[in-house]
């Protein structure tokens, strides 16, 4: 008997405005998967992202988490099953970095908050900012913050719009390590990410979408081949062995 799927995702097609930004989507995400969702600006990866949350209303199509469909499911149900890392990195109250944390986790146990917030505060190595307030952190440690929110949740999906936008190198491997080590634990993590390196270093698999089209799904190296990267992203990239593995260069073509 096959697994459930943590996500599944069918025939998802979505307009804003009169624009048509994700075309019939089908995808399926197992347990203990790091998928990184990359594609040009505008190619419809937070439409879709935004849609597997039940924030945008598809068009046609339908999604399910740990085999539940989407709309059956109230908000409390969702916010159990899913944690989403907006792109966009405002808050709109000035709380301390800690209960912003906390509030990622509340939801399941109110007790356990802030102790779960303090951990996940560390696990992006943030903990001394927990007792500033968020509107007056850098963008790069609220971006930290941020994500340490969606780490306090045990949501066995997490979806992350961008989340090494803004950060330092050092921030972004450490986010995509942090990321790779929930899915090792049986999380499933969605990134969506524009630095196609280093999505081909941290992923177990690729999605590559444009004109909100999947235009290829599988490891780094298949889904990132000759023909998409010209294609998709008009870029030319080579892949070079190394001590770390696969490494993949890009030029402008
Ligand atoms: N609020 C909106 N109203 C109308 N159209 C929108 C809106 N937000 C995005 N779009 C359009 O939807 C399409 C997909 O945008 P989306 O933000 O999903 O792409 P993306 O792949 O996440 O892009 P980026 O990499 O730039 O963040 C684009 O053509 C965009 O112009």
């Amino acid at each position: 008997m096959s697994a459930t799927p943590r996500l599944k995702i069918e025939g998802l097609s979505l307009s804003r405005g009169k624009r048509a930004v994700v075309r019939d989507v089908s995808l399926s995400m197992m347990p203990g998967e790091l998928v990184a969702l990359v594609g040009p600006n505008g190619a419809g990866k937070t439409s879709l992202i935004q849609a597997v949350c039940g924030l945008l209303k598809p068009d046609a199509g339908r999604v399910w988490l740990e085999g539940a469909e989407l709309v059956t499911l109230g908000p409390r149900d969702r916010a159990r099953a899913l944690a989403y890392l907006p792109q966009d990195g405002t808050v709109a109250w000035n709380l301390p970095a800690l209960e912003v944390v906390a509030l990622g986790a509340g939801f399941l146990q109110t007790d356990g908050a802030r102790p779960r917030a303090m951990a996940a505060l560390e696990e992006v190595e943030a903990s001394a900012l927990a007792d500033r307030g968020v509107a007056e952190l850098s963008g790069g440690e609220r971006a930290r913050v941020l994500l340490a929110r969606v780490l306090a949740s045990d949501a066995g999906l997490i979806l992350a719009d961008e989340p090494v936008a803004g950060l330092d190198p050092e921030g972004q491997l450490l986010v995509l390590e942090r990321l790779k080590a929930r899915a090792g634990a049986g999380q499933t993590v969605v990134a969506s990410l524009h630095d196609l390196s280093l999505a081909a270093r941290f992923a177990d698999r690729v999605i590559v979408m444009d004109q909100g089209e999947v235009r290829a799904d599988g490891s780094p190296a298949g889904a990132l081949d000759t023909a998409v990267l010209r294609d998709v992203f008009g870029l030319g990239g080579r892949w070079l062995d190394s001590e770390d593995g696969p490494v993949l260069t890009l030029a402008r073509l």
